[in-house]
């Protein structure tokens, strides 16, 4: 059979489909952008809600190595210099920002008003080891990070007056006895704050109390003139019990606050900072979960009243309240004490991880708790004053600041210690009721740990808080 490329031309053809491709490619010089455009735009595009772990830091020195074949060309000696160029933040210090920051903006971490959430996931940890370990940056370079941004918060801003209102209360049984949970909003955060009130004598259509209950005026106010009496009930403006039988809306004047007599002891109150790990995932890092279960426990005790007369009560029910503050990780946002808890298994202690990431050791604040329980009618001048439920004095000072009436302190001790107080002395300890071992959840009993230890440790050493040591069973060498 003939072939089909017997010519020239055909043999030409095939080589041209076939064979391969000219020109051949000249190896160009490599295009090494001296700035990565991408990370210009988002230089460029950084407002307000960039913060020191985004690439603001990260700029300097050039994320991009230097490539063999530019050294080899040695043309741009100025290419080489980027090399020497040291670190420098565009931001100002943390403190400064925190101060120039709005009110109504939440933590860092927040990203408030950003346009795109899920900017989070670009929100990098700061570099730990520039400052703290192995620094390629000398210390001096750290110190001249203080220029200040321009930036809408720049202008100092007035705060207003804190206010806060009771959106919405309701009755949640407890483990403990009955309590009625208070929703705040406020204008200083976007937060929810709440209120745990225990007042059980409230609670009952008949017990008569001997002490004010413990209302909000903000909830009992009247928010319209279309309120109906039903609008009132469903947000909680009740009193008594409330039942598909029982529907009595609260009035406005019918609480204020009001002094009790000296014979009617304090009532307790706790302010009590969120933590989603000690309360929600049973955490052992800490004790938080056990002190919310344990104040609510203690406010729900009976109080012993003294006995004036052989007619008098010689009790009546725990009344009392717990302020929550949506302030997690003594304010640092759960996304720094999650990696906080990292550089606490690193070796480094609560204090030292805080600091670490550029925060302080504790930056929450108390002003919203001081007027939740003004709203509640506690401790203000005209209100009972409170007995504090805390070892941490800042929160006592904080309160006192606030112009709220603080009576006494009440310590919390953590339970472990007190059971191992206990067994040391021989005292079979309470078991405070029937609970589940091993949790520090709410009706958790005793629990036991190193990381536990070491964190109630740091708190009284590095802390201030007013524990004796002691009774940790280890003389403090926990
Ligand atoms: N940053 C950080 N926060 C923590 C850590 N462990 C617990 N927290 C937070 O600490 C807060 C509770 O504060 P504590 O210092 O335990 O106690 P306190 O409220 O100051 O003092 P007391 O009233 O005596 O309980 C909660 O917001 C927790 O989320 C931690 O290791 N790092």
């Amino acid at each position: 059979m003939a072939s089909h490329f017997d010519t020239d031309s055909d043999a030409a053809l095939l080589e041209l489909l076939t064979g391969p491709r000219s020109p051949k490619r000249v190896a160009l010089p490599r295009r090494d952008a001296a700035l990565d455009p991408l990370l210009l735009a988002a230089v460029a595009a950084s407002g307000s809600h960039m913060t020191r772990n985004h690439y603001q830091h990260d700029f300097f020195p050039t994320t991009q190595p230097l490539t063999e074949g530019l050294k080899r060309s040695g043309e741009d000696a100025a290419r080489q210099d980027r090399k020497r160029l040291t670190y420098v933040s565009r931001q100002a210090p943390r403190r400064n920002r925190l101060q120039n920051q709005s009110p109504l903006e939440g933590k860092e971490n927040d990203l408030p008003g950003s346009p795109d959430p899920l900017k989070s996931t670009e929100n990098l940890p700061p570099s730990i080891s520039r400052k703290h370990q192995h620094s390629s940056v000398p210390p001096a370079v750290e110190s001249q990070v203080s220029v200040p941004v321009t930036t809408s918060h720049s202008v100092p801003v007035t705060t207003p007056p804190v206010e806060v209102k009771c959106m919405a209360r309701t009755r949640i049984p407890t483990p403990h006895g009955p309590a009625f949970l208070h929703l705040y909003h406020n204008n200083r955060d976007k937060k929810e704050h709440l209120a745990i009130v225990i007042d059980p004598a409230q609670y009952s259509d008949h017990e008569q109390s001997l002490a004010p209950p413990i209302r909000s005026r903000s909830l009992d106010a009247v928010w319209s003139e279309d309120e109906t009496e039903m609008d009132r009930i469903v947000r909680g403006a009740y009193v008594g019990k409330l039942s598909s039988t029982s529907q009595r809306a609260s009035r406005p004047s019918s609480h204020q606050p009001v002094g009790t007599s000296d014979s009617i002891p304090s009532p307790l109150v706790r302010i009590h900072s969120e933590c989603f790990t000690g309360e929600t995932v049973g955490s052992m890092r800490c004790d938080c979960g056990e002190q919310l279960d344990e104040a609510v426990r203690l406010i729900s005790q009976p109080i012993i009243l003294p006995q004036e007369s052989p007619a008098s009560p010689a009790s009546m029910p725990g009344r009392g309240a717990v302020v929550y503050l949506r302030q997690e990780g003594r304010g640092i946002g759960l996304l720094s004490k999650i990696r906080a808890y990292n550089l606490q298994d690193l070796g480094h202690d609560t204090v030292t991880a805080n600091l670490m990431l550029g925060h302080n050791a504790d930056e929450r604040s108390y002003e919203l708790a001081a007027a939740i329980l003004r709203d509640l009618g506690l401790g203000s001048e005209v209100g009972e004053g409170v007995k504090l439920l805390t070892n941490n004095p800042d929160k006592v000072v904080a309160l006192e600041k606030e112009g709220l009436r603080v009576v006494e302190r009440v310590p919390m001790v953590p339970r472990s210690w007190r059971s191992r107080s206990a067994a040391r002395n021989g005292v079979k300890e309470d078991s405070e009721g029937e609970k589940t071992a091993g949790v520090t959840m709410i009706g958790g009993e005793a629990v036991e740990g190193e990381d536990l230890d070491k964190y109630l440790r740091t708190k009284v050493l590095r802390m201030g808080h007013m524990l004796p040591l002691h009774l940790a069973g280890t003389n403090g060498a926990s």
